[in-house]
């Protein structure tokens, strides 16, 4: 093919590409999106830098981006400097209450200010909030589910109320929210949550038209640890019945995927974030990428 035909042909996927995200850009004017970007995802300069573009593009082409936070790797890392294991059951980090200074510590003061720093390279948007401000979210201890029973994990909190107020005050006034998973209890203790779980029940509380989690497999695995077959798409019910097969991380993200759709939000959707722009491919193309779990 000559230069110049070549060059027509690029020109008329790109147009292709632009027209394709039409109906898109159309549908979820206005609507607001929570993206969990998890810590296992913020693997190189280029692919936050690549994220960060994803979220102002989402804010200006009309939505509302909100951004949860994880930074589980992170709080690991720092952990280690101190000498203090890590022990994660069920997904979840048990959490001393020397283990929960360090974990508030890194996620507020070290994750939360990088994600704001790196979407505020273009332009005054992000703000960042732990779930303490404004009272955002409120915690109960929980525990986790191993085999179908409870075992405990310290100072882990799942959210029984959030006052989502702060946040739509920082949307309306056009800002990103920035928001790390950390909460009080009603007695004031302070609470470690998973930021999947914080992300989900964000989302209800927002009405939220899409919760988007990104990590670092492609999506939900049929029968992990087999990675042959990624499930395109999962109803509720038929996911309700997988949670007990489900390991590790997998078993708090699949669980605020549910808790999402059931709490009225249309979609949740789990995707690849060591793919460039895999929250574009997302939001505007036909296809999709990743899992998608409806109701
Ligand atoms: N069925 C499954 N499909 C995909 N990943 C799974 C599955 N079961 C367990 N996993 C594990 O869950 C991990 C994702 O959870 P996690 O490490 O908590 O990610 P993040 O930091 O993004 O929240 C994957 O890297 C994988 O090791
Ligand atoms: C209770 C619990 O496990 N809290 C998580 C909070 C951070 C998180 O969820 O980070 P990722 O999204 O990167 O995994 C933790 O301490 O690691």
């Amino acid at each position: 093919m000559s230069g110049t035909a070549r060059d027509r042909q690029l020109a008329l996927s790109k147009a292709a590409t632009l027209v394709e995200a039409l109906p898109w850009l159309k549908r979820f004017a206005g609507r607001t999106v929570v993206i969990k970007y998890g810590g296992n995802a913020m693997i190189d300069e280029g692919l936050k830098a690549s994220f960060a573009a994803d979220v102002v593009f989402l804010k200006h082409a009309g939505l509302r981006p909100v951004v949860v936070h994880g930074g589980g790797p992170q709080v690991t890392a720092a952990l280690d400097r101190l000498g203090i294991d890590t022990v994660f059951t069920g997904g979840l980090r048990v959490t001393t209450p020397e283990a929960m200074d360090v974990v508030r510590m890194v996620l507020v003061g070290q994750v939360q200010r990088e994600v704001v720093g790196l979407v505020n390279a273009h332009g005054s948007f992000a703000v960042g909030l732990s779930g303490e401000d404004g009272r955002l979210f409120t915690a109960e201890r929980t525990m986790a589910v191993v085999d179908g029973k409870p075992v405990d994990v310290g100072l882990v909190g799942d959210i029984v109320r959030v006052e989502p107020e702060v946040v739509e005050g920082l949307l309306a006034d056009g800002r990103i929210p920035v928001v790390t998973s950390i909460a009080r209890g009603d007695g004031g203790e302070v609470y470690n949550v998973n930021a999947d779980i914080a992300a989900a029940a964000l989302a209800v509380a927002l009405q939220a038209e899409k919760l988007v989690v990104l990590t670092d497999v492609e999506g939900l695995y049929a029968d992990w640890p087999s990675t042959e077959e990624v499930l395109s798409s999962v109803d509720a019910d038929s996911l309700e019945a997988m949670l007990p097969t489900l390991s590790s991380g997998m078993v708090p993200k699949m669980q605020a995927c549910l808790r999402a759709v059931r709490g009225g939000v249309p979609k949740a959707h789990v995707l690849d974030g060591r793919v460039p722009h895999s929250v574009l491919l997302e939001v505007f193309t036909d296809e999709g990428v990743g899992t998608e779990v409806t109701a």
